[in-house]
């Protein structure tokens, strides 16, 4: 199929895109890398009347360090770009390791790390690891700058807090502990697909393998990333061991409440969502061990 018809503009700066946006309001959408909004606009799931393409404008891309040792990366940085950064390898690994998941390396050419968080598909992974970074988003409108923290971001399907007349303009990840496992995995039919049950575990032990810190987000499995609480708080100040992974798999399988479809049954997302859960947890303890 063939989009519906709409008007075309390629600002050059920040500021002209946020009139257009303020000028058209719900009837506009921001084109960054067009891997999730072309598809929908051709199957006519969007149909905008003005589409706002964002690639003309300098210094929405970009890796930096931030002064508080985290990472800043502009919102049109292409996915690709992120995952091969030495800097991101370096400073944030846990974001590295999620890139190759994301689709294909067709799709991470184009797209960018702005646009998969603002698209917000539940079973996306960046979603789930912005939360588990507990990063922050800076929207822009031609008014004001705000920031909001990722659990306040994500509101459901395909939403976020982001206003028809804003846009992301960087994501701030805070520095990271070197004292930090992480690990992420996630089950999908073929290499490249969507997910159909993930899982993002961070870990901090001490030298009796006591779990210090944790954080467990799940994906595919909700209409956002769902960060699962009682599992966390049931491992913090306990012994990591295999039985205890096991006894928090069963917890995270309890909390979960996720819808079926085509891809996989209720019953399926929420067992497998316990497995995910302990094999991220197992692999983030064992590098957290070796940090230690
Ligand atoms: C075959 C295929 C497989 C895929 N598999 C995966 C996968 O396994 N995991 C995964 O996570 N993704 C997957 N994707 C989606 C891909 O990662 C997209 O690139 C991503 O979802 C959107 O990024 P984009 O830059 O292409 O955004 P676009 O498609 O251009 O935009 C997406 C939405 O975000 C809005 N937007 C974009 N940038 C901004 C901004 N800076 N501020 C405000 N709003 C903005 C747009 O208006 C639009 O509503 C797949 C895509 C395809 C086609």
């Amino acid at each position: 199929m063939k989009p519906a018809p709409f008007d075309y503009y390629a600002p050059s700066d920040v500021g002209e895109a946020l009139s257009l946006l303020t000028e058209h309001g719900d009837d506009a959408k921001l084109l960054a890398g067009g891997q999730s909004l072309m598809p929908m606009m051709n199957m006519r799931l969007a149909t905008p009347q003005v589409v706002v393409d964002i690639n003309r404008i300098a210094g929405l891309a970009g890796i930096a360090q931030a002064s508080d040792g985290g990472l800043t990366i502009g919102a049109m940085t292409r996915q690709r770009t992120v995952e091969r950064s030495g800097e991101v390898r370096q400073r944030c690994p846990l974001l590295a390791d999620a890139m190759p998941w994301l689709g294909h390396f067709q799709i991470r050419n184009r797209g960018t790390i702005g646009g998969s968080v603002v698209h917000a598909y539940p079973a996306a992974e960046l979603p789930a690891v912005m939360v588990a970074l507990e990063a922050e988003l800076v929207l822009r409108s031609a008014e004001r700058e705000r920031v909001v923290p990722a659990d306040e971001f994500f509101v459901t399907f395909l939403t976020t807090a982001t206003e028809p007349d804003e846009l992301l303009t960087e994501i701030r990840l805070p520095a990271w502990s070197a004292a930090w496992g992480w690990d992420i995995q996630e089950v999908s039919r073929r290499q490249g697909d969507f997910a159909m049950v993930g899982s993002v575990a961070m870990v901090q032990v001490d030298d009796a393998e006591t779990c210090r810190a944790a954080r467990l987000v799940l994906f595919g499995v909700g209409e956002s990333p769902v960060r699962v609480a009682s599992a966390e708080a049931r491992m913090v100040g306990q012994r990591l061991d295999d039985a205890l992974l096991q006894e928090v798999a069963e917890i995270v399988t309890e909390a979960l409440d996720p819808e079926g479809d085509i891809h996989a049954s209720a019953t399926y997302r929420k067992e497998v969502g316990g497995v995910m859960a302990r094999r991220t947890l197992q692999q983030a303890r064992q590098r957290a061990v070796d940090a230690s």
